[in-house]
């Protein structure tokens, strides 16, 4: 199985924004969360920095929206040319529609579930998405502890892509460090979120290659 590593510029410098994504060029995704301040009690930013992010960054950016009316600014993000465009469940007032928007302006389209939110609506629904985004944290901030509470949804989910052999990646994003991340990947996760872990490393090419082979060594 193929496993993702993107670590999460929330934990960043954003004075040195550019410089800090140079360090994860061996990463396969940069994450980029936008934060409202409505949908979630912070704020980062919104369409300006992430074209600006776009422009400079040597990997391909999966964008992480946690926003309030989704439907109304996400395809803004995948106009912008970001590879990914993921947006919550619980903010959705069409998801099927917004995310088949997404896909028609060329970005692949995500879901996002927070902690509390139940995965069993979405198993049947699994072809309208790209990929699946497990919370493992309440979003809104880098730093928090992993939830393994959340770990039951990825196995329903990782059941529903074998059942189906959909090409639907399952991400995970909060808390992820060398040891939860096998616990993710024991669980069905391929695609890693990794913000404090990754940013907080001296070598962040060393934490990338890490986490890859934690993850390697406890997929199926
Ligand atoms: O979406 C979010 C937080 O809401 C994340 O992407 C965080 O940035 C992850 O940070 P760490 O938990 O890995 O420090
Ligand atoms: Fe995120």
């Amino acid at each position: 199985m193929t496993v993702r590593i993107n670590p999460s510029i929330l934990s960043a410098d954003f004075v040195n924004l550019h410089d800090d994504i140079e360090t994860i060029a061996s990463a396969d995704l940069v994450h980029v969360d936008v934060m409202d301040n409505h949908f979630v009690p912070n704020l980062t930013f919104g369409p300006q920095m992430v074209g600006r992010i776009q422009d400079v960054s040597p990997i391909p950016l999966d964008v992480h929206l946690m926003i309030d009316d989704p439907d109304r600014w996400a395809p803004g993000y995948a106009e912008l040319g970001a590879y990914s465009v993921t947006f919550h469940a619980e903010a959705a007032a069409d998801a099927v529609g917004l995310a088949r928007r997404l896909r028609q302006i060329g970005s692949r389209a995500g879901i996002a579930l927070k902690p509390g939110t139940p995965v069993e609506p979405y198993l049947d629904l699994l072809a309208e998405f790209d990929q699946v985004l497990v919370m493992t944290v309440e979003p809104g901030f880098g730093g928090q502890s992993f939830m393994p509470e959340t770990m039951p949804k990825l196995r329903l989910l990782r059941e529903a892509v074998v059942r189906t052999g959909l090409d639907v990646w399952l991400q995970v994003d909060g808390g992820i460090t060398e040891s939860t991340i096998a616990f993710a990947a024991e669980s069905g996760a391929d695609t890693f979120v990794a913000g404090s872990s990754v940013f907080s490393s001296p070598d962040r090419a060393a934490q990338i290659d890490a986490l890859r082979s934690a993850a390697l060594a406890h997929t199926h």
